[in-house]
């Protein structure tokens, strides 16, 4: 135990001005458990030490053998001698063991001491000088060999390893004692009463100690790279988007963004749907007293809204030629778990249009989507989503812009491919170069709203409007190395995981 070890320490000492070496006053005591002591001791100056390392020759269990019993080659000339009249070969086993008269055979003969007489091994001398035995003998007394080529052997033959043998030459400290004085550790009401805080030894704090874990709650990763999102829009001039609804109509989440009602991602095996209410009302003014929704700058007129939409699609409006099918205003009013959060830009637009200037805004929330679940698609999950207003926006500016934000994350190269939205004319993908993965990856889904969609809600023909949309389990995956994004999100989340994870930086590593 450590309190023996240091009472021992402090004995020897007591017996000696001199300095002690560890290996020999305790031979047989662990390293580890004899600093461990020295350290108590030393950390209160009571002993003073120093650590010595040395590189050892120590022999593996084979090599003990040998050096107790003799060689191989050395046991199978004793049996062919010890035969007077040479030793068949096919005794030799049995003599001296199956190893034995594999290895040692060989070596006799290597070193000439024996030779093979038809089915007979004679020996060619009286006697031999077993050397591996003597340098084995060598090593074990004086833990090295000076015989450089034949320590390399040695060791070839798996007879010898090197280690490192750790020892400690200590001596009296300035605040030597013979006993180890009780140290206490709190000071009491009660020593301070009787005075005994005078004299009582106090514990010398552990600065270099590790806190003890307290069990506490942590923030999931995908909470702290959304965090570090909203850092990046904030610091960019945005506005936060009230995305506090997951339930939308089908006006909200596709025909306000001319998504025509035959589009496949409104079938029932993209898009989750509402059986009970199955519709709402059609989009209305909404309550004045809700202090969570934004507020248009002057009423809005919506049936001018919904006839628009109504006629963008069915015939065409705002020089556009439609879609030319007929627009059912029952499947517009249709309730869907949100499949993209664009149903909630596409709100706020619609109250930017009452009073129609630059606007900046971004939401982070979820998102549904009636998908296959596997390794990396679940059928919620989270939307970055950016939104640009503002007058004479061309693509070039829209290019730029995502160079700088996605430059805030730490992707400095990016590549831009033409898409397909059909709220967005043109629209591009997004690509980055990621540096911690070597190549490049779809990051993001980008484009300029079309007329069709701002013209219907009363965004004027010189303003423009960007989009643009990711999503946050991605970067979060990439970032935390998770592979299976059921491990971040969902039942199958491990919370030491959660707990275990540092704070994020999204910058490359
Ligand atoms: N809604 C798109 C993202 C996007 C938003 C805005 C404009 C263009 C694209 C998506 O689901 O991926």
């Amino acid at each position: 135990m450590a309190s023996d070890m240091t009472a021992q320490i402090l004995d020897s000492l007591s017996k000696s001005d001199a300095p002690l070496l560890s290996n020999e006053a305790y031979p047989s005591i662990p390293s580890l458990n004899i600093k461990s002591a020295l350290d108590r001791l030393g950390s209160r100056q009571m002993i003073e030490y120093e650590t010595l390392e040395k590189d050892v020759v120590v022999l593996t269990p084979e090599g003990e053998e040998i050096a107790n019993n003799g060689s191989h080659e050395a046991k199978v000339f004793a049996a062919v001698v010890a035969a007077l009249d040479g030793l068949k070969i096919s005794d030799l086993p049995g003599i001296v063991g199956k190893d034995n008269a594999k290895v040692g055979q060989g070596n006799c003969f290597k070193r000439g001491w024996i030779k093979k007489d038809n089915d007979k091994l004679r020996a060619t001398q009286e006697s031999i000088v077993d050397e591996t035995r003597e340098q084995l003998l060598t090593v074990q007394r004086t833990q090295t060999l000076d015989d450089s080529k034949a320590l390399a052997d040695l060791k070839r033959r798996k007879l010898v390893s090197l280690s490192k043998d750790i020892h400690y030459k200590f001596s009296k400290g300035p605040k030597y004692a013979k006993e180890f004085v009780k140290e206490e550790t709190d000071l009491t009401p009660e020593m301070i009463a009787s005075g005994a805080w005078k004299t009582v030894q106090l514990k010398p704090y552990n600065f270099n100690a590790k806190g003890a874990h307290t069990p506490s709650g942590a923030l999931h990763p995908l909470n702290k790279v959304r965090s570090e999102f909203r850092n990046i829009f904030f610091e960019m001039g945005f506005t936060e988007m009230p995305t506090n609804r997951f339930v939308e109509t089908g006006f909200w989440n596709f025909d306000a963004l001319f998504v025509p009602q035959q589009h496949p991602a409104r079938d029932l095996q993209d898009t989750f749907y509402i059986a009970d209410p199955l519709t709402a009302d059609p989009p209305r003014e909404d309550p004045a007293n809700d202090p969570h929704l934004p507020k248009a700058a002057k009423p809005l007129d919506y049936q001018k809204y919904w006839d628009n939409v109504h006629d963008v699609h069915e015939k065409g409006k705002f020089g556009s030629i439609g879609y030319r099918y007929p627009w059912n205003a029952d499947e517009s009013l249709r309730l869907v778990l949100r499949t993209h959060t664009t149903s909630i830009s596409a709100y706020m637009l619609h109250k930017l249009a009452a009073d129609p200037r630059p606007a900046r805004l971004f939401s982070i929330d979820r998102v549904f989507r009636n998908e296959a679940v596997d390794a990396t698609h679940l059928a919620e999950f989270h939307q970055i989503e950016g939104v640009i207003a503002d007058f004479g926006l061309t693509l070039g500016g829209l290019i730029g812009f995502m160079e700088v934000f996605f430059a805030k994350m730490g992707i400095h190269q990016l590549r831009f491919k033409p898409a397909y939205n059909p709220y967005t004319e043109p629209s591009m993908e997004i690509f980055g170069y990621h540096e911690g993965l070597g190549k490049w990856v779809e990051i993001g889904n980008s484009g300029m709203f079309r007329p069709e969609m701002l013209e219907s809600m009363g965004i004027p023909k010189n303003m423009q409007v960007y989009g643009w949309g990711l999503s946050l389990e991605r970067p979060t995956m990439i970032k935390y190395g998770v592979s299976n994004i059921r491990e971040l999100l969902g039942h199958k989340v491990d919370l030491g995981f959660i707990e275990s994870n540092p704070a994020v930086r999204l910058e490359k590593e």
